[in-house]
């Protein structure tokens, strides 16, 4: 790549040394409810990214931003970390000035109460612990129902996932005055993050430890330290989603979890099987798994592989809405019984919609309901409070017949194409 320095910056980014936070510029002050627009960005220089200096409560970062850019990136990409956000937990943001700016509008940064109940970690519900092989991670140390949360955390570090577009050193620069940025105890649990010993420091705990989630509509990979702590298992007891209103990353369990159970989620999809769980765990995240579904017994992992196998066969058929389908409510109990059998946390609320939608289709509201309600509870868990199947199995559970759906699947009703 070629690379260019933005020494067209007319203010230098402060240096670490005097870039204090108690600094009447970077002080609390920068919690914003209101933050006038930057202007758009001009041609390649950086005037966008300064404050303006006789108006410092506009400016809602806590230091100058430091970018970078080449002629792959139309806009640069900077450091924007603001140690107030969150209740003073902080956020280093790794983007564009625009895209910066888009975060700023959303609830996350405009509404102070909305995050009145996230990164509260006194008496939590879970105790750190030693797993031989998998190193550290999470017990509950008391018992947790389905739908208990078990925490909601909101990242420390963002990165817009162009930033690997930067020439290495750049993108290391950013990535190093990110973590230097965040306040002291931010710091520390970046910094007690797992790591493979590979390479750059800072980079490898965000190789280890980062989770892809989408800010409005674009890819990102943000980290969350506490989350980092909980292992993975093919067949967990805890789901976790991403809401981008509120940048809170929440896991809840998903099943009972006793006291001294470990606290697992999944880090892929794991309706997939053994074989294909086992290379995409060594390839994505560089481990060779050990939960207990993967060291089962071939003879069970052949079983298990067969379950899966049929899930995927049914999931086709009952999305199969055509006039010749072979679909019915019979499919559905299957698809939800062999879902149970595989503990397969994460497609519950998929596999109950499609029961919801079977029993509809025939025009059976009472089951019809019942499952979207069933559906409307997992989905919440697995894919988040706003997800359009909430909205859509809440409105079959309260009104089946004005769903198009309804009798959709019964011969000679007039429903049928
Ligand atoms: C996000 S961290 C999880 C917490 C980590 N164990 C720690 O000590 O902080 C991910 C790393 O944990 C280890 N790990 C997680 N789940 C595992 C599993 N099922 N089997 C083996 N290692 C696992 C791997 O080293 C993986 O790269």
């Amino acid at each position: 790549f070629s690379r260019i320095e933005l020494d067209t910056i007319s203010h230098p980014p402060l240096s670490f040394d005097n870039a204090c936070p108690s600094l009447p510029l970077l002080s609390g002050r920068n919690h914003i409810d209101h933050v006038d627009p930057l202007p758009p960005p001009r041609n390649q220089t950086q005037e966008y990214t300064r404050p303006t200096p006789s108006n410092p409560a506009d400016f809602p970062w806590t230091f100058w931003p430091e970018c970078y850019s080449n002629e792959l990136i139309p806009e640069p990409l900077c450091v924007f970390s603001q140690q107030s956000f969150a209740g003073s937990r902080g956020i280093s943001i790794i983007a564009t000035s625009s895209e910066a700016h888009k975060i700023l509008q959303i609830p996350a940064f405009t509404q102070s109460g909305v995050l009145g109940l996230v990164n509260d970690y006194t008496n939590p519900p879970y105790a750190e612990h030693d797993f031989p092989g998998k190193g550290r991670g999470l017990i509950a140390t008391k018992t947790l129902y389905r739908g208990d949360e078990i925490f909601a955390s909101t990242p420390l570090l963002i990165m817009d996932s162009e930033a690997y577009l930067l020439v290495e050193k750049e993108r290391l620069k950013l990535a190093h005055h990110a973590v230097a940025n965040l306040p002291r105890d931010s710091q520390a649990s970046f910094w007690a993050m797992v790591h493979h010993s590979r390479g750059d420091a800072v980079d490898d705990r965000i190789n280890t430890n980062a989770f892809d989630v989408q800010i409005n509509g674009k890819p990102w990979h943000a980290v969350f330290p506490e989350i980092a702590r909980i292992n993975h298992d093919c067949r967990p007891n805890a789901a976790y989603f991403f809401d981008p209103e509120t940048l809170t990353h929440y896991v809840h369990a998903t099943r009972p979890i006793h006291p001294g159970e470990e606290i697992t989620i999944t880090y892929i999809n794991n309706a997939q099987s053994r074989q294909q769980r086992t290379n995409s765990l060594q390839r994505n995240w560089g481990f060779h798994c050990s939960c207990a579904a993967c060291r089962a017994n071939p003879a069970l992992t052949h079983e298990s592989d067969n379950r899966l196998a049929q899930i995927e066969e049914l999931e086709a058929k009952l999305d199969d809405w055509s006039a010749d389908s072979e679909a019915t409510p019979e499919m559905a109990e299957m698809l939800i019984g062999l879902s149970e059998q595989e503990r397969l946390s994460g497609s519950m609320g998929a596999a109950y919609k499609r029961a919801a939608m079977s029993y509809s289709a025939v025009g059976d509201r009472w089951v019809a309901a019942r499952y979207a309600r069933l559906s409307v509870e997992y989905t919440m868990l697995e894919r988040g409070f706003r997800d359009p199947d909430v909205w859509g199995m809440r409105a079959l559970a309260s009104d089946p017949e004005m769903q198009w759906s309804w009798k959709k699947r019964v011969k000679g009703c007039g429903c049928r194409p």
